[in-house]
């Protein structure tokens, strides 16, 4: 799938301006860029869900060519994994009712939508999935949540899955449970990744591809190797450069 041409704008100020990118399936894209630079919204912009305030001046979401609304892609087409969990379900309702409403979509019901969602959360690293219908969001890790949160958004057995920043707010150790996670079910389903992230190291694990953010616009792409190997664009050399200040550690 494709974005094309995207501008959003507040006000009179420009947040995201003629942006394109394009979603394979099978590989992921590492959008990368510092706070502000409009990557969420860029992937909120692609479910169709900008928030209040905020506009979209120009730009096209196709899929195989042709133009489509992003708010039918939303669930079917385009799962949605975002970060800070906790903030993302709702903490009145059981982990059960979140799984019954995304299923009641697919015309799941009754037993049948609980031994897809059992599975579903199998598939996402749960030993005993059905003691985890019974939770409430506040009985739960972050950790927990987040492989939850990828059970729900796979839950429609979408093509493409959009993580933004998935693995921030969580320990180390769960960070890289989940970015293992990550790569055997988008492999798995040969699925298409948008992975947001300012980590060079989440990047350098698991993306076939870099874009690098700026100032709302797309200025450096390459193949993840290249981009590690010689970066072009002073962001990105900037970006790699502090990657390896703070963290000293060799990248691939
Ligand atoms: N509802 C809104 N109204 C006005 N401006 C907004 C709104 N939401 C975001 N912005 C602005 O748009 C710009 C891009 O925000 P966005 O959240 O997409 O950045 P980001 O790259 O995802 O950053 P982060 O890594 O911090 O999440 C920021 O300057 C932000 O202040």
């Amino acid at each position: 799938m494709k974005l094309e041409g995207l501008t959003l704008a507040a006000g009179n100020r420009v947040l995201v301006r003629d942006l394109s990118l394009e979603i394979r399936r099978g590989q992921v894209l590492g959008l990368l860029g510092a706070s502000g630079g409009g990557k969420s919204l860029t992937v909120m912009a692609m479910l169709g869900l900008l928030p209040p305030g905020v506009r979209q001046v120009a730009g096209r979401v196709t899929l195989d060519g042709q133009e489509v609304d992003p708010a039918r892609l939303r669930g079917a087409t385009l799962g949605l994994v975002q970060q800070s969990p906790r903030g993302c379900f709702n903490p009145l309702v059981s982990i059960g009712r979140h799984f019954r409403e995304t299923l009641s979509c697919e015309g799941l019901r009754g037993a049948e939508a609980e031994r897809r969602a059992a599975a579903l959360l199998h598939e996402t690293g749960f030993a005993d999935p059905r003691a985890i219908l019974a939770l409430y969001p506040s009985q739960m890790s972050g950790g927990m949540l987040q492989r939850t949160m990828l059970a729900l958004a796979l839950a429609r057995d979408p093509a493409f899955l959009l993580a933004d920043e998935p693995t921030t707010d969580l320990d180390l150790v769960v960070q890289a449970r989940i970015l293992d996670l990550l790569e055997t079910l988008a492999r798995r389903r040969g699925l298409g990744v948008l992975l947001v992230t300012h980590d060079l190291s989440v990047l350098a694990r698991l993306a076939d591809d870099v874009a690098v953010m700026e100032g709302g616009r797309i200025v450096d792409g390459a193949p993840v190797q290249d981009f590690f190997a010689a970066p072009r664009h002073p962001r990105s050399r900037a970006l790699l450069a502090a990657h390896l200040a703070l963290h000293g550690e060799a990248l691939p």
